[in-house]
């Protein structure tokens, strides 16, 4: 199947020369939610002004539905749907009307009923003869979404959509996206919540420095979570494994005194009963053991840090 936005070797260097994307690659399914994960002026904001039109890019492709962004702009952008950062909202206009005139925007013919549903869908069908000063923070961005949903976009890109709310509007937003997904809208979100992509993402994209460091399945990248190491601290160095421990595929650590076991820990049995008493067959002695768990903020972290300071 086509993919419904496919990326291919996107670079953008700014006026300065500054290199913001460096060939960025990604292809997204209808349906997927990506969460786009990346430190401060990682270029997660160009990414997706590039790809919307407000940037140019300097070299590289995108299509949105098979839509060139640049040849078939039109068409490309009215499958878009893009909340930015920023509120930017008129505050004395009405909450209908604001989405109404981001509707006609797109030249799309008035549909009441299109705009009821939205305004419904968001909880805001009751607001909607509120001024929008009137409204409360996560109100207004309830409102910033549903001008980005009023000329039925198939992709909606959401620019850091909880970045500095609390935690109840942050689990408010998540429902919100994960209802839109139900209505088969495919959303790219981009955050510097670690637990947000974990929450609500299909797939999870690390960029750092312009680059698009990985993309996997959460489930994939939970499963990596999953896994423990056991550090065995012995009382006398190694000077390599004994054979009755080879079964087990340990690492002996750089001081010849540490055997490291990984193991899932969802799996029924760890091991860890059997490779102890083997330990203790081996005649070795122990003087220590500790356990490590990866978390998706340690693989972020590594891979960011990897990417500062290149080895
Ligand atoms: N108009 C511009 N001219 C020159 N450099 C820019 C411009 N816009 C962004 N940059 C630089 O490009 C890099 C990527 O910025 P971008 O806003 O895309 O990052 P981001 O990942 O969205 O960051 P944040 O999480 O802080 O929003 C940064 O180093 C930024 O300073």
């Amino acid at each position: 199947m086509q993919p419904i936005l496919d990326i291919s070797d996107l670079r953008k260097s700014y006026g300065d020369g500054f290199e913001a994307l460096k060939g960025i690659n990604l292809q997204i399914e209808a349906g997927e939610i990506i969460a786009l994960l990346g430190p401060n002026g990682a270029g997660k904001t160009t990414l997706i002004s590039t790809i919307c039109g407000i940037t140019t890019a300097t070299s590289g492709a995108v299509t949105v539905g098979g839509h060139d962004t640049i040849r078939d702009y039109r068409a490309a952008r009215a499958m878009i749907g893009l909340v930015p950062q920023e509120i930017n909202l008129e505050p004395f206009e009405k909450v209908i009307n604001t989405v109404r005139f981001s509707r006609g925007l797109f030249g799309k013919s008035p549909d009441e009923a299109a705009l009821e549903r939205i305004l419904r869908q968001l909880s805001l069908w009751d607001k909607r003869d509120s001024q929008i000063r009137a409204l409360s923070g996560g109100m207004k961005r309830r409102v910033l979404i549903a001008k980005a949903l009023s000329h039925e976009p198939r992709l909606l890109f959401l620019d850091e959509p909880t970045a500095g709310v609390d935690v109840e509007l942050r689990k408010d937003m998540w429902e919100i996206v994960s209802a839109l997904k139900e209505d088969g809208v495919t959303i790219v979100l981009t955050t510097h919540y670690i637990e947000e992509a974990e929450a609500i993402a299909d797939r999870i994209g690390v960029i750092a420095k312009g680059e698009l460091l990985l993309v996997e399945d959460k489930a994939s990248l939970m499963a990596r979570m999953g896994q423990k190491q056991l550090d065995v601290q012995l009382s006398a160095p190694l000077e390599a494994i004994p054979p009755l421990l080879a079964k087990y595929n340990l690492t002996l650590c750089d001081d010849n005194q540490t055997l490291t076991y990984s193991y899932d820990t969802r799996a029924e049995r760890t091991g860890i009963t059997k490779l102890l008493s083997d330990v203790s067959a081996a005649g070795l002695v122990l003087r220590d053991v500790l356990t490590r768990q990866s978390s998706l903020e340690d693989i972020f972290v590594g891979l960011v840090h990897e990417e500062k300071e290149p080895s």
